[in-house]
């Protein structure tokens, strides 16, 4: 197998100049979140994607997914649809919300009713993917968030990478990751301290819950910090360092690269 390969197209909690929303592309065929970073992507790259799992129904994580639609549609004639991943939940917010021919016209049905550019294919917590020609495996994980959310596990040359999604503390995810060989953990810390009540409120990390949260990480595990609302990104590492001086945590970039070994 070859190592599987991330390219972050955006690990951003908003938007501002150099901040893009949350997307990954694995291999050169699987998104995993849509958000605007997806709009760095060549053409000729966005048509080779063939399937979008999506951890939740946030707008800095699926906008990308009917103006990616939009563009590659007459350049994916002839091929299957694009396979868009979640759970029914937020699959459900699409049809009723976005893919509702006001917000945007219906792609589940363009350009041809039987043969449209994307399927909406619902995914449980548990369940344990083969996706792309490369036939990667990705576990749907939970997560705790405002609305019904997952973090996906890709499995890589001897360890996993885990993308937490959105989330505030989750015990669950612990209890899936128990025993499994980590590679990579991407987990998010969207807020400073100082607005913990927040980050409560909209079920995020803040360092204080993050630093309580990695307890759980066996050594060795590559930690990138992901999600950090713009401008704060210097305020959270800076308390991060103090609550934990000796874990070495990265923080995640927009046009990074990395291989899952
Ligand atoms: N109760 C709230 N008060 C203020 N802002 C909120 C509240 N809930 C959510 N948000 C913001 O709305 C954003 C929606 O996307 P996020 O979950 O990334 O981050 C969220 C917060 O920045």
């Amino acid at each position: 197998m070859i190592a599987p390969s991330v390219r972050v197209l955006g690990c951003s909690g908003s938007i501002a100049k150099g901040n893009r929303t949350t997307a990954f592309l694995l291999d050169n065929d699987i998104l995993i979140d849509a958000g605007t970073g997806v709009g760095d992507l060549t053409l000729e790259e966005m048509s080779q994607i063939d399937h979008i799992v999506l951890s939740h129904s946030h707008l800095d994580h699926v906008l990308g997914v009917p103006l990616l639609a939009d563009s590659v549609m007459r350049r994916r004639r002839g091929r299957p649809p694009i396979r868009v991943l979640a759970l029914e939940a937020t699959l459900d917010v699409l049809r009723r919300h976005l893919f509702n021919d006001q917000l945007w016209p219906d792609f589940t049905k363009l350009p041809q009713p039987d043969a449209p550019v994307l399927e909406l294919v619902p995914v449980r917590l548990g369940d344990v993917l083969t996706l792309g020609q490369q036939q990667r495996k990705l576990e749907v994980l939970p997560a705790l968030h405002s609305v019904p959310a997952i973090g996906t596990a890709v499995e890589g040359l001897r360890g996993w990478w885990v993308y937490t999604g959105d989330t505030g503390p989750n015990p669950m995810l612990w209890e899936c990751l128990r025993g499994r060989p980590l590679s990579h953990l991407t987990i998010e810390v969207a807020f400073p301290e100082s607005e913990h009540a927040l980050a409560g409120a909209s079920l995020h990390h803040c360092p204080s819950t993050l630093a309580s949260e990695l307890r759980h990480l066996p050594p060795g595990v590559h930690v990138q910090l992901t999600h950090v609302k713009p401008g704060d990104m210097t305020a959270v590492r800076s308390d991060l360092a103090k609550r934990l001086p000796d874990t070495v945590l990265h923080a995640l970039r927009a046009g990074q690269r990395f291989l899952i070994d």
